[in-house]
């Protein structure tokens, strides 16, 4: 037995889910204790290093949330709206530190979500990597210093098989641009362009979403001028970045005080 935080990942067969299990299973400084699946998902019942193709790990993939959470420090969740929703609950209830970086998630998603964090830990981001933690910051300050002679374009670019848009990351991103000119993203925002749509209307922060082939994840915030245009680029070439990411939330959560976190707490940005 070892007296590091026990993870749990849920999504385990996934694209995140992988990662994450490797992660997990190679730090000093936590072990993992479960991995999570659909109770359809023919990895149930597996051992998950095998089923990745790996070496053993001695941790079989089950469906059961309560009983894996009950053994866990931490969950961390790349998965989909309807499961994080639950597993939000039921970390809750086992006290454990859920790091959310499941995306899509509705208004109403966020509500139960923030009612579970009056019970435990939770941090959610819609991106957990350092370099767009850092480049929200950038885009709050650049946003702040032009105002709205600049009009503000994100674009991003993701591989064929995510199943939302806009991004986490880019309506983080978004939301910087909008705090920095002191406005509401959701009064703001214009999510789809197409037909006869007029001018582009004054302070209106656009959104546009490329999905093709195997692109990890890629972000401009655009700051288009009269006669000179600024571009913040973020790029992912490995997903191992919001792995490390969600890990390093995990264990900085271990001493927290129930609430909602975000990466840039986690981070001290
Ligand atoms: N915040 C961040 O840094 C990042 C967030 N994401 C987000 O993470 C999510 C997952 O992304 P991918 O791994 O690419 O998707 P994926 O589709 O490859 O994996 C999702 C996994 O969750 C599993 N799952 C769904 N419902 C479940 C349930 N009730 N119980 C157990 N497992 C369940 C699925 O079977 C699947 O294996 C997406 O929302 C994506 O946008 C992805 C990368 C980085
Ligand atoms: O689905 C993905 O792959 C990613 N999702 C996150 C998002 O929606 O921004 C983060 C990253 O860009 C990869």
């Amino acid at each position: 037995m070892t007296d590091t935080p026990g993870i749990v990942v849920t999504g385990a067969s996934g694209r995140m889910g992988q990662m994450l299990v490797r992660e997990v299973s190679a730090s000093p400084d936590c072990h993992l204790v479960a991995a999570l699946e659909r109770e359809d998902s023919d990895w149930i019942g597996r051992d998950v290093g095998t089923a990745m193709g790996g070496a053993e790990l001695g941790v079989t993939v089950t469906s059961d949330a309560l009983e894996a959470f009950a053994r866990a420090q931490a969950v961390i969740d790349f998965t989909a709206p309807a499961a994080t929703v639950e597993f939000a609950a039921l970390a809750a209830q086992a006290r454990a530190v859920h790091v959310i970086g499941t995306t899509g998630l509705s208004g109403d998603d966020l509500k139960k979500i923030d009612a579970a964090a009056h019970h435990a830990v939770i941090v959610r981001a819609g991106n957990m990597s350092l370099g767009v933690n850092l480049l929200v910051e950038l885009t709050r300050k650049v946003s702040q210093a032009l105002g709205e002679a600049f009009d503000i374009e994100i674009v991003e670019a993701h591989h064929k098989a995510k199943v939302d848009a806009p991004s986490g990351t880019a309506l983080m991103l978004g939301e910087a641009a909008a705090e920095g000119r002191g406005v509401a993203l959701d009064d703001v925002a214009d999510r789809g362009r197409d037909g006869m749509t007029g001018p582009r209307e004054a302070g209106a922060i656009g959104f546009s979403a490329i999905r093709g082939g195997d692109i990890v994840g890629e972000h401009d915030v655009l700051f288009a001028g009269a006669g000179e245009r600024i571009v913040l680029r973020h790029v992912a070439t490995d997903r191992g970045i919001f792995a490390r990411g969600a890990l390093r939330a995990a264990l900085w959560g271990q001493d927290k005080r129930p609430g909602q976190y975000s990466m840039a707490d986690v981070l001290g940005l």
